[in-house]
């Protein structure tokens, strides 16, 4: 495109000579002066001109020539004929530059045809044109000849010549420097066009410049936009900081103010530690006078704990002193209370009266008989026993009363208390007692004593095992309330003693007992398993003898002690006569009643015979002692008799239904509390034996 536009810009100069003679004129007017070597007196071609022409302008005379014809031609025709359509050429205002090409053109090519020799046609017309050469030929024409004239005329002619060379050599110069000036101008031309090709490359360095500027914004404003997602960013971490600062400075505070009372906190510790120091070391000066002490306190510490086994054996020597002065065989009373079902009875509770309220030994029973004749006969018996128990007493007020009596097993005495009394007269609750702690019997809560004295015993030096045995003496057979068959008769259970006083049942269920929780589900096992049948007196009377034993076994890893013994807790069978029972005509009633009344009337001898031997003193060998006539007996030979301890506890029914029952049993339990039975010997060894 550059190079097509150059060509034609090229081509333009050589298709419009016009332009490049307008631009030449520019030149030629500036080159006008310092080229043409005139004379002061003409100025330019243009002045000579016009002042050649001056004389005919002002000249009113009119001026002829001669047209190619021959005929005059008037120029003041000629010079109206112009002036009709517009001003002279000469009188035109010039112009600045060749703008206005046609009339300047015009005139220097008129004065160039003026002095250019080769044209001579438009010389002469020239010539013809000039007013001097016009008056020169008038002159001539006018045929004044004179020499002098001649002579001036010659003269003038050669200065026109000369002047007309002078112009001609002006004008090769000035065509020569019309060629240098169109040389120049072409080489202007190049370089204009150089500095378009450059200007054209300058645009498209720009163009490329710009471009390059805009992908650099673009980038820059991808970068400014990033830099302001940054600074957003920056501005929200900023605030975050901010808030964060805010967050430290408050928890700054926060600290600071703990650390103060911290530091208080620290210094009031810093004192209180001087301060125990101070203690510590006043303490530690007084620490080897207090391990002086200590040793003499440990060695006093040795000798009276040697002094209180000693004085434990003692105690338990006395203990037993006093309980052989209260003779081997001890009788207590419990009356119980009158029970719901019993309330609404006709014939009323028994006058029952405790009137030794001191020492509670004594009960006396009262009764109104009417004889035949009508008159009213009163009875009142007294009994005496070792206590008398009314009503209201409780549960532990009864076993506070035997529980030194069980405290000796576990000084290797045999032990053995019954409860004794009629059906319904409250032997099972004295026994066994009811479901909750207050109405716990004596079998539980023996057992639980035995353990706390055993746990007591240990820091003597005594280890202690225990195991109980539940058996029932049921028709005179032997059953085990522990045992595994369903049916109680089904084994065959035999009684043996051994020489060491031992006694054993074969097959027979022994429970080690390592607690007092295990007895309540001992008992509840033998409770199930226990035969019970009704009877009149007692809708669910037990028809047997229970016999719980518990043997207790003492080793005392101090002194090397042993010690055995055995606590029998026995349930006797209801002791109600044949007639009072209503089992006279019920033949398995009465088998039961027989077998009942014979077992106790066999305890009741063993107990005779005891006291008989106790009386026989040294010749109680002589004495016959019925063990064998029933198995209660027989079962529980070595826990009756000089070598054990007995308790009988006889329960009464307060009701005056029962009051016939309630005399016969006071006058048996007499009659085993006038019974001394002997001494009672522990089974004991002594340690190192
Ligand atoms: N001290 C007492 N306090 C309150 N209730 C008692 C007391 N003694 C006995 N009883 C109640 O009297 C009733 C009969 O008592 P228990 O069964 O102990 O008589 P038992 O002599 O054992 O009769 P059995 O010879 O038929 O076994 C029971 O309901 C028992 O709860």
């Amino acid at each position: 495109m550059v190079g097509t536009k150059r060509q034609r810009d090229i081509d333009d100069i050589g298709e419009r000579p016009g332009k490049l003679v307008s631009t030449m004129y520019g030149a030629q007017e500036d080159f006008n002066i310092p080229l043409v070597d005139r004379p002061p007196s003409t100025t330019s071609v243009a002045t000579a001109s016009s002042k050649l022409r001056a004389p005919s302008r002002n000249s009113r005379a009119p001026l002829t020539s001669t047209a190619a014809n021959g005929q005059p031609i008037s120029h003041v025709t000629t010079r109206k004929k112009r002036s009709t359509s517009a001003p002279p050429k000469d009188l035109r205002p010039p112009t600045a530059t060749g703008i206005i090409k046609g009339q300047r053109t015009a005139d220097v090519e008129a004065a160039n045809a003026a002095v250019s020799k080769p044209n001579m046609r438009s010389r002469h017309k020239a010539e013809d044109d000039d007013p001097k050469w016009q008056r020169f030929e008038a002159q001539r024409n006018a045929g004044t000849s004179s020499h002098v004239s001649r002579t001036r005329v010659g003269t003038e002619m050669q200065e026109e010549r000369a002047r007309v060379t002078a112009l001609q050599s002006a004008q090769v110069n000035l065509e020569t420097q019309l060629r240098e000036t169109k040389n120049q101008e072409l080489l202007h031309r190049r370089g204009l066009l150089a500095a378009a090709d450059e200007l054209a490359e300058t645009k498209r360095m720009y163009e490329r410049k710009v471009q390059e500027l805009e992908n650099e914004k673009r980038v820059l404003e991808r970068k400014w936009k990033d830099a302001l997602d940054d600074c957003h960013l920056y501005q929200n971490d900023l605030k975050m900081e901010r808030e964060n600062n805010a967050a430290l400075k408050a928890s700054l505070a926060q600290q600071s103010s703990t650390h103060l009372t911290l530091q208080a906190h620290l210094d009031a510790s810093q004192r209180l530690a001087r301060t125990l120091q101070e203690e510590i070391e006043r303490r530690l000066g007084n620490a080897s006078d207090m391990q002086i002490q200590l040793e003499q306190t440990l060695k006093r510490n040795e000798f009276l704990e040697a002094e209180a086994i000693v004085n434990e054996q003692i105690r338990r020597k006395l203990h037993n002193q006093i309980q052989e002065l209260k003779g081997n065989i001890r009788v207590y009373v419990r009356v119980r209370p009158v029970v719901p079902g019993e309330k609404d009875e006709r014939s009323g509770q028994a006058a029952i009266t405790f009137p030794d309220q001191r020492d509670h030994k004594e009960i006396v029973l009262m009764s109104e008989t009417e004889s035949a004749m009508g008159s009213s006969r009163k009875e009142v018996v007294s009994f005496n026993f070792d206590k008398v128990f009314e009503p209201q007493t409780t549960q532990v007020e009864i076993f506070d009363e035997v529980s030194q009596l069980v405290q000796s097993v576990t000084d290797g005495y045999n032990v053995t208390i019954f409860a004794y009394g009629q059906t319904g007269s409250g032997k099972s609750f004295t026994m066994e007692g009811g479901s909750s702690g207050s109405t716990e019997g004596m079998i539980p809560r023996a057992v639980r004593q035995l353990f706390q004295t055993g746990d007591q015993m240990r820091s003597k030096g005594w280890e202690y095992t225990m195991e109980g045995q539940f058996l029932e003496i049921y028709n005179e057979t032997i059953n085990d309330l522990l045992g595994h068959g369903e049916d109680l008769d089904s084994k065959k259970h035999e009684i043996k003693h051994d020489k060491s006083g031992r006694t054993t049942v074969t097959d027979a269920v022994t429970m080690p007992l390592s607690g007092p929780s295990q007895v309540a589900s001992l008992l509840a096992r033998a409770q199930s398993r226990r035969s019970v049948a009704s009877t009149l007196m007692n809708q669910r009377s037990s028809r047997s003898h229970s016999v719980f034993t518990l043997r207790v076994s003492g080793f005392n890893v101090n002194t090397g002690e042993t010690c055995e013994g055995c606590l029998n807790l026995v349930d006797l069978a209801g002791s109600e006569r044949l007639s009072s029972s209503g089992a006279a005509n019920d033949k398995d009633r009465l088998r039961e009643t027989q077998a009942i009344n014979k077992s106790l009337s066999a305890l009741g001898d063993v107990i005779a015979s005891l006291g008989a031997a106790s009386d026989a003193g040294s010749n109680k060998q002589t004495v016959h002692i019925p063990y064998r006539n029933s198995k209660l007996t027989y079962l529980l030979q070595n826990s009756l008799g000089g070598n054990s301890k007995t308790l009988m506890i006889l329960n009464l029914s307060p009701m005056a239904a029962h009051y016939g029952e309630s005399l016969c049993s006071l006058r048996f339990a007499q009659k085993v509390n006038s019974t001394t039975i002997g001494k009672a010997v522990a089974k004991k060894t002594a340690g190192g034996a």
